[in-house]
């Protein structure tokens, strides 16, 4: 069951195409990274799936109802946190979420508790400080409550660690990870190390399209190249082990030797077992006296997949 259907969905702005017949789907409970490049249109799908903006053409379901533009009633189960939050620095967060929580109606009785709550929920709890003095990291806290006071079922958040330092990037991808279970999480990023720690879907988007959607697992599966990498020591004769290394290619196992010279680095591509061909190399190295300071088997990395699929 996918909690979001986006459907052939085209977006120009002027003579501008940014979307080009995106389909997207999104699985309900899921944690889903939508990547791309600057300029890629993540912001704007977004604002389509809000009904901000106007599709050109196709159409949107949130929760099997279709999005209009405008005032859409599925927005009564999404919350959003843009890019750019904007608050009312002179506010307590408290007060911040009261005002929020009264121009999307609720009830002043509900309206205690759920701040209460929320606030607990994102580690804001007996906050009394102004916004002024938050942190971009508490900031982002804030948004994300702002976000979850009418309990989303989906919640959007645009780029919402790229402002941030590495400390309140960890801070606010855990309080993400947290929020699994409790409702379907879709965000934008091109930071791929986020998607990688919490996602455990993925879409990438480039030239209007989605040119991969799949969780991250099966995208490994699809992209893994066997690879074990190799350091050796400085005192290495790096042309001798080159040489030796490109003459084992011959071996029917291995397929590719790329030597990164200044790093005293091997990348070895094979296309059989990783035992067997580890254990080649073990024995030529002995045989030639030449051991690595480190044998790695390499796990493919969602960035050099991204790079793999944008090319
Ligand atoms: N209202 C608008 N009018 C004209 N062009 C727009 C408008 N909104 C977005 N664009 C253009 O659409 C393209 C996609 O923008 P969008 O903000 O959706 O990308 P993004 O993937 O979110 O990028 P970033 O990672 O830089 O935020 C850009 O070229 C942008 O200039």
């Amino acid at each position: 069951m996918n909690i979001l259907e986006v459907n052939n969905v085209s977006k120009s702005f002027g003579s501008k195409e940014v979307l080009d017949g995106l389909d997207l789907s999104v699985p309900t409970g899921s944690i889903f990274g939508f990547v791309g490049g600057n300029g890629a249109g993540k912001t704007t799908t977004m604002k389509l799936i809000l009904g901000l903006e106007e599709t050109s053409k196709g159409d949107i379901f949130v929760s099997g109802e279709k999005v209009t533009f405008g005032n859409t009633k599925t927005n009564r189960i999404t919350g959003y946190l843009s890019d750019v939050p904007e608050f009312y620095n002179y506010m307590s967060a408290e007060e911040y979420l009261s005002f929020c929580g009264e121009i999307t109606g609720l009830t002043k009785e509900n309206r205690k508790q759920k701040i209460k709550e929320t606030m607990a929920l994102v580690g804001l709890e007996g906050n009394k400080k102004r916004i002024k003095g938050f942190s971009r990291g508490m900031k982002q806290r804030l948004g994300i409550a702002q976000a979850m006071l009418n309990d989303p079922e989906l919640l959007i958040c645009d780029e919402p660690t790229s402002a941030l330092d590495p400390e309140g990037r960890n801070e606010f991808l855990e309080l993400l990870a947290s929020l699994k279970g409790k409702m379907t999480i879709l965000f934008s990023t091109h930071i791929l190390g986020d998607v990688e720690r919490i996602c455990d879907y993925v879409g990438i988007l480039h030239e209007g399209k989605l040119k991969v959607s799949s969780s991250i697992e099966e995208l490994k599966q699809i992209y893994a190249k066997p690879q074990i990498e190799l350091v050796f020591d400085e005192t290495a004769d790096f042309t001798a082990l080159a040489a030796e290394l490109h003459a084992l290619k011959k071996q029917e196992s291995i397929t590719e030797v790329e030597s990164v010279k200044g790093r005293n680095q091997v990348i070895i591509t094979y296309n059989k077992g990783y035992a067997e061909t580890a254990g080649l190399l073990l024995e030529n190295f002995k045989a030639n006296k030449m051991m690595p300071v480190s044998l790695r088997k390499m796990n493919p990395s969602l960035e050099s997949i991204f790079l793999e699929v944008i090319q």
